[in-house]
């Protein structure tokens, strides 16, 4: 039989003090990305760690690859990787030499050991810094090593824990990249961070979480749509065309704020096409755009238009 390689019910676990999850439940498959957003303290680090045998739950089960985390946790660990704590990367070794290093530790032979070295260094694109200590490495290489020393095994599920915190754009994307490719080579790949953002970009499944509750859960679109809305903040030339702007665009039902001392007009906006409308627009009335940027909502805004819900919810 086939078992979802996640099936969380009922999960919790309580500190001394705090309780860290509440009634978490979830179930992933192979090939899906699992996104855990929440702020500082929400307990993604607690759900990753209980998924990862680091530490137990007190409340209702979790089993990973068809393997309970608290009695069968050996079992669980050798179907999972994990970046950061987990797989520790020595700074003084090369990336081929942790690697070959973890390898052997895995029970791989010396050549098997070496092999999977040399494909892991070639598609983390480490090849030319493959013979130089770790820790000479620029921060996008080293997180590209711990993700590749996280997969010397090639687990079944790979838990990423803020993968992108402190990265550059560039560095970013690479790694997007990378998980994009394992979870299409059909890994279960669960991450946690603080960007909405990076859940839209690879997850298939996100799920909330505030204070140790599931707050919300869906595809990112689904998210996304609850709060609706992009914004548009364009700027103009003088306060004069400001003004004329903001009429227009509320003449597109589009309810835009106009700061007439900085040039600028916001509004809420929902699909490309509202852009481009919008553009259009102005430019059939001779309004000329010195510069439109359209934000995305954050995790804010989805904490907000919850919050909202729940308030309307009451009243
Ligand atoms: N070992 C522990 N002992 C006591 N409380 C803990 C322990 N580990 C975590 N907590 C508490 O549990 C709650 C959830 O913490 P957790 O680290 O899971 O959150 P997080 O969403 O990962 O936050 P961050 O983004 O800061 O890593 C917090 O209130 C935290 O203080």
């Amino acid at each position: 039989m086939r078992h979802p390689r996640i099936e969380v019910a009922g999960l919790g676990k309580d500190y001394a003090q705090v309780t860290a999850l509440t009634g978490v439940n979830l179930r992933a498959e192979a090939g899906a990305v699992l996104a855990v957003l929440g702020h500082n303290g929400a307990g993604k680090t607690t759900l990753i760690d209980i998924l990862g045998t680091r530490t137990r739950p007190t409340a209702g089960s979790a089993r990973v690859c068809g393997f309970d985390v608290v009695t069968d946790g050996h079992e669980v660990r050798r179907h999972i990787g994990m970046t950061g704590q987990f797989v520790a990367v020595d700074d003084n070794l090369s990336a081929r030499g942790n690697l070959v290093l973890i390898a052997r530790l895995l029970g791989a032979s010396t050549r098997q050991a070496k092999a999977r070295a040399v494909e892991l260094v070639e598609s983390f694109g480490l090849a030319e810094a493959a013979d130089r200590p770790a820790r000479t490495y620029s921060g996008g290489m080293r997180r590209r090593l711990d993700l590749a020393a996280g997969l010397v095994g090639a687990p079944e599920v790979l838990f990423l824990d803020e993968p992108t915190t402190g990265l550059d754009p560039v560095s970013r994307s690479g790694l997007w990249e990378i998980v994009t490719r394992l979870a299409a080579a059909g890994t279960t790949v669960v991450l946690t961070t603080q960007y909405l953002e990076e859940a839209d970009r690879l997850a298939d499944q996100v799920i909330v979480l505030a204070m140790g509750r599931i707050v919300a859960e869906g595809t990112p679109e689904r998210l996304k749509a609850g709060i609706g809305r992009r914004t548009a903040t364009l700027t103009f030339a003088d306060p004069q065309a400001t003004r004329h702007a903001a009429c227009a665009l509320e003449r597109l039902a589009l309810r835009p704020v106009p700061d007439e001392r900085a040039r600028t007009v916001t509004a809420p906006v929902a699909a490309a096409g509202e852009i481009t409308g919008l553009v259009r627009t102005l430019d059939r009335l001779g309004i000329g755009i010195a510069d439109l940027t359209v934000t995305e909502p954050t995790l804010d805004d989805v904490y907000l238009s919850l919050h909202r819900t729940s308030w309307a919810g009451h009243e």
